[in-house]
This record gives C-alpha cells, sequence and structure tokens, in this order.
C-alpha cells in the first residue's frame, strides 16, 4: 500500500517526526498579532478564573476569520487555544455555560473542521502541541521544559500533560521501526522482524519507566478536584444533556467526548501493529473507534494504513521460530505492564480522591461509578483494554 511503504520517509503526509512521533516538533508559542489576542486570553485562564473573570474577558474577544492562519503549526496553535478558552468558558464555575458565544464558536468550529478534530479540547492539543523547551538547545527533560497553555489547579496540568508528554516520546523511538517491520513480514525476513520486535518492546518499557514521573508532578487531589473538571466534555453529560450550543454554527446543541488518551495515536498504533483487537462485547472496541476522529486526520489515517497492513500477528503465529513468538510476546508484555500500571495510578488519582469525597460527604459512589476524563465508566474500560492485550500474547512451544 503506497500509503505505507515509505511514511517516515515523507512525516510531512502524516506530521510524524522521525524523533518525536505523533508530537507536534517544535510547537509555535505566539500568532500573528491579529490572533495574539486567543493566545493572550488562553495563557491567562487561571488567573481570570480565580478572579471570576475569565467567561466576561472571552466575550470580548472579536470575531476573527481563520483564513489568515498560515499552515499547519499556526493551525495547531489556535486550536489549542480556542481549546483551552473554551473549556475555561463552558467549565469556569458550576454555573455551566450551554451556548459558546459566537466569536470563539465559529473560528473554532471552521479551525477544528480544518483540521480533521472536533470542536473540543483533545490529547493534540494539550499534551502533543502544548510544550516548549525553555533552554531551546537544552534536551527534552520535564526541568527543561513547560506548557504553553494551563488550567486552575496550580502545577497540576503541567504535570499531566508534560508527564504525557515524556511518555508519548519515550514510546516514539518504535515508530521508526515501522516501516522495517512491515517490509520484514513482506520479505518473510524473520531475523530482521525479530530485531525490530526487540526494538519496540525496549521503546515500550521506556515508556513504563517515564510513567512513574507522574508521581513527582502531579497531586491527586488538584488532579480529581480541580483539572478533571476542566477536561470534561458535552456527550453523556448530565450538566450539559443536550450538549453545547455553537452558536453562529447551529441553534441545534452539539455533544463532544471529554478528554481520554483513548485519544492517544502511538497506544493505538501499538494495538493495530501488534494485531490487539479489542473487545466489541463492551464497547471498547467502538469508544477507541470513535476516539481516532478526536485525532489530526493525517495521524487518523496512518493508524488506519498500520491497523489495514498485512498483520504481523498471523505471520509470527504461523512461524515456528520460537524467538520470533518471544520477541512479538515480549511487545505484548510491556504493553500489559505499562496498562497495569496505568491501573495503580487511575486508583490513586481518581479512586481513593473519589471515595475519600464520598466519605466526606456521607455517601457511597461505588467503582462503577467513577467516571473516567473520557466520561467512560473507566475501571471496567481500563481492566478490559489491559485484560484483551494480555490474551494476545502467543503460546511460546
Ligand atoms: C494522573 C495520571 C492519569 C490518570 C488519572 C489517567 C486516567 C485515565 C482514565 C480515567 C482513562 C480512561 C479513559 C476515559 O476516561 O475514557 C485513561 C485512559 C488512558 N490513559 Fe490515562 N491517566 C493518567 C495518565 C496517563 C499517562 C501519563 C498516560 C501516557 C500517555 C496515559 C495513557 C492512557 C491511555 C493510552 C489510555 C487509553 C486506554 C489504553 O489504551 O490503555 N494516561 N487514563
Ligand atoms: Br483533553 C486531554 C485528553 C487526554 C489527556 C490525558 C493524558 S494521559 C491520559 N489518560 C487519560 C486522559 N489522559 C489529557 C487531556
Amino acid at each position: 500500500m503506497a500509503l505505507l511503504e515509505n511514511p517516515l520517509e515523507h512525516p510531512e503526509k502524516f506530521h510524524i517526526s522521525k524523533d518525536l512521533g505523533f508530537i507536534l516538533e517544535d510547537p509555535l508559542e505566539e500568532l500573528p498579532d491579529r490572533y495574539q489576542v486567543w493566545v493572550k486570553l488562553a495563557k491567562n485562564l487561571p488567573t481570570l478564573v480565580e478572579e471570576g473573570q475569565f467567561r466576561e474577558e472571552a466575550e470580548q474577544l472579536p470575531e476573527l476569520s481563520i483564513d489568515e492562519l498560515q499552515g499547519y503549526k499556526e493551525q495547531r496553535l489556535a486550536h489549542l487555544a480556542l481549546s483551552v478558552i473554551t473549556m475555561g468558558y463552558v467549565w469556569q464555575d458550576r454555573n455551566v455555560k450551554e451556548v459558546l458565544p459566537r466569536n470563539i464558536a465559529v473560528p473554532f468550529w471552521n479551525l477544528s473542521e480544518k483540521l480533521g478534530l472536533p470542536p473540543i479540547m483533545v490529547y493534540a492539543d494539550c499534551v502533543l502541541a502544548n510544550w516548549k523547551k525553555k533552554d531551546p538547545l537544552g534536551s527534552m527533560t520535564y526541568d527543561n521544559m513547560d506548557t504553553l497553555f494551563a488550567f486552575p489547579g496550580g502545577d497540576c496540568s503541567k504535570g499531566f500533560f508534560l508527564v504525557s508528554l515524556l511518555v508519548e516520546k519515550a514510546a516514539a523511538s518504535a515508530m521508526k521501526v515501522i516501516p522495517d517491520i512491515f517490509e520484514a513480514v513482506k520479505k518473510k525476513n524473520s531475523e530482521s522482524l525479530k530485531e525490530s520486535l526487540q526494538s519496540v518492546a525496549s521503546s515500550v518499557y521506556e515508556a513504563y519507566k517515564t510513567f512513574q514521573l507522574v508521581h513527582e508532578h502531579v497531586n491527586p487531589n488538584d488532579f480529581f478536584n480541580i483539572l478533571r473538571v476542566y477536561l470534561a466534555g458535552w456527550k453523556n453529560c448530565s450538566l450539559l444533556p443536550k450538549g453545547l450550543i455553537y452558536e453562529g454554527v447551529s441553534e441545534i446543541p452539539k455533544e463532544f467526548a471529554g478528554g481520554s488518551a483513548a485519544q492517544s495515536s502511538i497506544m493505538q498504533c501499538f494495538d493495530a501493529l501488534l494485531g490487539i483487537q479489542h473487545t466489541t462485547e463492551n464497547g471498547n472496541a467502538k469508544y477507541l473507534e470513535e476516539m481516532r476522529n478526536y485525532m489530526p486526520s493525517p495521524h487518523k489515517i496512518f493508524l488506519e494504513a498500520v491497523a489495514s497492513h498485512s498483520s504481523v500477528r498471523d505471520f509470527v503465529s504461523s512461524s515456528d521460530d520460537i524467538q520470533l513468538k518471544k520477541a512479538y510476546n515480549e511487545c505484548v508484555k510491556a504493553l500489559v505492564h505499562i496498562r497495569n500500571y496505568h491501573l495503580q495510578v487511575v486508583n490513586k488519582y481518581i479512586i481513593s480522591p473519589s471515595s475519600k469525597q464520598d466519605s466526606e460527604k456521607g455517601q457511597k459512589s461505588s467503582d462503577d461509578e467513577v467516571k473516567g476524563t473520557g466520561g467512560t465508566n473507566l475501571l471496567i474500560f481500563l481492566r478490559s483494554v489491559r485484560d484483551t492485550t494480555k490474551r494476545a500474547l502467543l503460546e511460546e512451544s
């Protein structure tokens, strides 16, 4: 398939970087003067929300056409800034806004259509495009990085977004071997395939090790009680039961799901590469599929090309090369490891603060009722995704 033969030789076709994968390389920090009002307001969100002035300031924005935005990086920064403004406008306080004013809604809707993104903040905004190096000549380490935009809750959003970014960066080192993997399957070259799969497994283990940074940089109570509010969406949402009205776009309210790293292309890319099919019984496959519509369209196209390519899994399972099966299983075990670790993190950052809050309020909401950032019943979803990954292990006999 032409799309796949040289995806990393023409990264511009998919906006995928050889070194950083799906991360937006060197994001812009400023927009042309006429659009800088969006950046300025989004950067002031924490202070203005604190003062209860954010909505008032947002309503003063001029309504701007997106046509003067030049190039992909300006469009991504504008989508990020408008998404931050939208989440702040809707969730500033418990008096939730049901109408997004046209001076935000019209450019946000039009720009979203151009990028193939929904008109709500997504992972590709606040994780993949929301970063800078403090010392441009330094490396991408937590201490030399900052986010471009933050939410209330102190350094919680910086921690959550940057740790996710660094996990993406560690995992991204696997991206450059994808063409070699498909070449090896095409040529039935077990030795080359074994080497590439070993490289994928070590990238996923690097991602697992980076994940531990979350304990250092994200406070569980700030995450659960403050930040999580701003990542919520307006689909199956009790506070916005019909969704949000995008003024100037449609009088009919529209529903869009809240932030979830099911929108992370790299994790879905590993599943696609290894032929890990998530179950259709409990809606996981449907949800993961739907979240591909919350990725930049070039990333969605790339993922679908990986998923539809000749199956690595079929080649390995029909091979009698035990070492090859072991190399494939190392990749699956690494994914199970990171998903197990992620479940422990979710217990610490959502389940425990939630039950602590319930006992303080004297009510009990069972784990089943605790919603995820993406509005899903999170524990069932995450355990099931982990279990499906585990079931993908091949017999090594
Ligand atoms: C405070 C830290 C974190 C919390 C509380 C958290 C919470 C969650 C929740 C609740 C879900 C279910 C999705 C939904 O609600 O629809 C989820 C999914 C996911 N999260 Fe996180 N997460 C955290 C950090 C991370 C990090 C650092 C990564 C690494 C990139 C990550 C990657 C994922 C992925 C890939 C999924 C989709 C399910 C899967 O593919 O396993 N999460 N997370
Ligand atoms: Br919008 C938005 C979407 C996803 C995330 C994110 C980063 S890691 C992770 N696990 C669950 C969600 N999640 C943060 C903001």
